[in-house]
């Protein structure tokens, strides 16, 4: 990289390698023109009022990329399905959930990125629930100038390891819920689990097809699981009778409607007695009462994957506890924590 003098007409769509200082008496001493600003038309005028009539430009050697382009370049290279990238600003660019959904970084990729000199990537936390137009990655180059061959190496790392950043919508699953309780199912005190149940069921999109209530037992829980499934259902929640007592039956229920039992215990607080099943490719719920009393549980953590339609593994569960520890905040922010997005299957 070099300066090279050139008149000020001659300027446009040159680049500028140092601030240019504007001074107006008493008024204003500051920058007119940024370093690696990239000089237009209307720039002109403006200079030349300064008193520039010939200024420095960048001269770029063949194997060099300038920061704005290189950043458009990297973005290009990093953004995946459901992702747009904004304009380039001092070489950042930030990459934005074009649909709502979960955000999936690639992070073997992304390590490998930002291994290299002179660039980085930095994103939100892996399997983050995002909304349309929350912004989800930054990247940018560190040099004004930086080699061709770097910003290549990022774009050869994308293309063969895929897109770091996308973000995966949900699908809308039929969904049955299964409130169990004799408490519940006898009358004796109203049900408080199945709304919350269904709402958060119903905030990613999918349909709760019908809540049906079990006595304490496992029998009838097995065949009202059994039931739903037949009925279409392609996502069934068991609410309560999760732990120790002589009524929690929910677990015995699950494995007796012939779903296979994934893992039962999550490292997440709440949610500890947390089970996942399958019967077949319906995943099976089993989830504790703290479901229905705290806002946040491991429920928010399991719900939005399986609504991608991503089939989960007692080893995805048990990584869960990096980052498992709800902090029990007065006012809940979540996803804008830290709880559960830590979580990460290491790779070997
Ligand atoms: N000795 C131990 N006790 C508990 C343990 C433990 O490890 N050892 N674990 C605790 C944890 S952690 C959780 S979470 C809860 C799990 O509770 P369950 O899923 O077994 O919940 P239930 O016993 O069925 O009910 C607890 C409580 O909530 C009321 N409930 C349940 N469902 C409904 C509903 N649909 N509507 C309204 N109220 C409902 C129920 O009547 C009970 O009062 O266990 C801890 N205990
Ligand atoms: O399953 Mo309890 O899950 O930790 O509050």
């Amino acid at each position: 990289m070099q300066a090279q003098k050139i008149k000020v007409e001659e300027a446009v769509g040159r680049i500028l390698p140092h601030d240019v200082t504007k001074i107006v008496r008493g008024e204003f001493k500051g920058p007119a023109f940024k370093k690696g600003h990239l000089i237009t038309a209307e720039d002109i005028p403006v200079l030349l009022a300064m008193g520039k009539e010939q200024i420095y430009v960048l001269e770029l050697a063949a194997d060099e990329v300038h920061e704005d382009e290189a950043g458009v370049r990297l973005g290009r290279a990093a953004a995946g399905n459901g992702v747009t990238c904004s304009g380039p600003r001092e070489s950042r660019v930030n990459l934005f959930a074009a649909i709502t959904g979960l955000l999936k970084i690639n992070i073997p990729a992304l390590e490998k990125i930002n291994a290299l000199p002179d660039v980085i990537l930095s994103t939100l936390p892996n399997n983050t629930p995002v909304e349309k137009g929350d912004m989800l990655a930054g990247t940018k180059v560190i040099p004004l100038v930086v080699k061709e061959e770097t910003v290549a190496a990022v774009e050869r790392i994308c293309a063969a390891d895929g897109p770091v950043v996308s973000v995966q919508p949900y699908k809308q699953l039929d969904a049955g819920i299964i409130v169990t309780g004799s408490e519940v199912y006898k009358g004796r005190i109203k049900d408080a689990f199945g709304p919350v149940l269904r709402e958060k069921v119903e905030a990613l999109g999918s349909r709760v097809q019908g809540i049906k209530y079990a006595p304490d037992d496992e029998q009838e829980i097995a065949r009202l699981i059994r039931e739903l499934i037949a009925e279409g259902a392609q996502l069934v929640l068991v609410s309560g009778g999760m732990s120790v007592d002589p009524d929690d039956v929910t677990p015995r229920g699950i494995h007796l409607s012939g779903a296979k039992i994934e893992k039962y215990g999550a490292p997440v607080l709440p949610g500890a007695m947390f089970l996942l099943a399958y019967r077949g490719e319906v995943p099976v719920i089993g989830m504790p009462a703290c479901g229905m009393y705290f806002r946040t549980t491991v429920l928010d953590l399991i719900l939005p994957r399986l609504c991608t339609g991503e089939r989960l593994t007692a080893r995805e569960i048990s990584s869960l506890g990096h980052g498992g520890l709800c902090r029990s905040c007065p006012e809940c922010r979540y996803p804008r924590c830290s709880f559960g997005l830590a979580g990460v299957v290491s790779h070997e």
